[in-house]
C-alpha cells in the first residue's frame, strides 16, 4: 500500500495536519508510528485504514481486508459484547468459530453477556481488537493498542502482530508510550510538524535472542487448546517463551 503525496486537513480553512506524505507499507511489514501528542499519528492511521480521505494525493493498493482498532473503542452501542462480535462477524463474512476463538484468546469469555457500555475501558479495547481480527486482515491498524489494556492482554499484542505479518499482512501501530520495544524489527515512522519521516528497520533483537546468564530451558507440554493461555501466563510471570511447536 502506498501513500502518494498525501495532504490532509480537518477543515477547508484549517492548517494542514499532514503534508506531502509519501511512503510505502510493504506486505508483511510492521510499522510503528511515533510522534508527540497531537502530531498526527491517529490521522495518518485513519488515512491508512480508509476512515479518512486525503485532501490531496491518494492512498493506493489498500488491502481488501482492513482491521482497524481505534484509540477508543466506541462503546456507546446497545449490544452485549457477544451480540456485537457476532453482528460484526456476520457483516464481515468471518469464518464459523471466529468469534469464539477471539473471545477465548483475548480472555473475554466472562464478559460476553455484558453490554458494551458497561465494559471497563480495557475490556472494551479487547472487544475492539477482536472485531478487527475476525477476518485475517491484510492491513491491521492499531491506534495506541496498549492503552488501557491489562498486563496479560498487553503481552498478546506482539504475538498478534507477528501472526498477521507472518501471514503476509501489514501492521501499522501508533505509540506514544515507548511500548515499541515490544515489537523488535518494526520500521519506525515519525511525524513532526506535519511531516512524515521514515527510517529503515532496526536490527532485530528478536531474531537472535540474547542468552541470559543464569537461565535454563524448561520444556513444557500443554494441551493444544491451552497453548495461548500458557504462553500469556508464562510471559506475565516474566519468563522468556522461546517458541511453540507441535
Ligand atoms: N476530528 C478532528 N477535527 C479537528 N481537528 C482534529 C480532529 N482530530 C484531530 N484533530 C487535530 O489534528 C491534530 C492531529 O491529531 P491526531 O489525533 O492525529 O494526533 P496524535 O498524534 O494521534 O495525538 P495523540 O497521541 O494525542 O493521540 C491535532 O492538532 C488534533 O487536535
Amino acid at each position: 500500500m502506498r501513500f502518494e503525496q498525501v495532504w490532509f486537513r480537518y477543515a477547508r480553512r484549517a492548517g494542514w495536519t499532514l503534508r506531502e506524505v509519501t511512503a510505502t507499507v510493504e506486505q508483511g511489514a510492521t510499522i510503528v508510528v511515533l510522534g508527540r501528542n497531537g502530531a498526527g499519528k491517529s490521522t495518518l492511521l485513519q488515512l491508512a485504514a480508509g476512515v479518512l480521505r486525503p485532501g490531496r494525493g491518494a492512498v493506493r493498493d489498500r488491502p481488501a481486508v482492513v482491521g482497524w482498532v481505534p484509540e477508543r473503542f466506541p462503546a456507546d452501542q446497545p449490544f452485549t459484547a457477544a451480540d456485537y462480535l457476532h453482528r460484526m462477524a456476520s457483516v464481515r463474512g468471518a469464518a464459523p468459530g471466529a468469534v469464539d476463538r477471539w473471545v477465548e484468546r483475548l480472555l473475554l469469555t466472562e464478559h460476553t453477556g455484558t453490554r458494551l457500555a458497561d465494559l471497563s475501558k480495557g475490556t472494551a479495547q479487547k472487544v475492539g481488537l477482536a472485531q478487527a481480527l475476525l477476518v485475517p486482515p491484510g492491513l491491521l491498524v492499531l491506534d495506541e493498542p496498549w492503552e488501557g489494556l491489562d498486563s496479560v492482554a498487553r503481552t498478546l499484542i506482539p504475538d498478534i502482530v507477528a501472526e498477521v505479518t507472518s501471514a503476509g499482512g501489514s501492521v501499522l501501530v501508533s505509540d506514544h508510550r515507548g511500548e515499541i520495544t515490544a515489537l523488535p524489527g518494526a520500521i519506525h515512522w515519525s511525524i513532526a510538524e506535519g511531516t512524515l519521516h521514515t527510517s529503515a528497520p532496526p536490527p532485530s533483537a528478536a531474531a537472535t535472542p540474547v542468552e541470559e546468564e543464569d537461565e535454563v530451558v524448561v520444556e513444557v507440554a500443554v494441551r493444544r487448546s491451552e497453548a495461548d493461555r500458557a504462553v500469556v501466563a508464562l510471559r506475565a510471570a516474566g519468563h522468556r517463551v522461546l517458541g511453540v511447536r507441535e
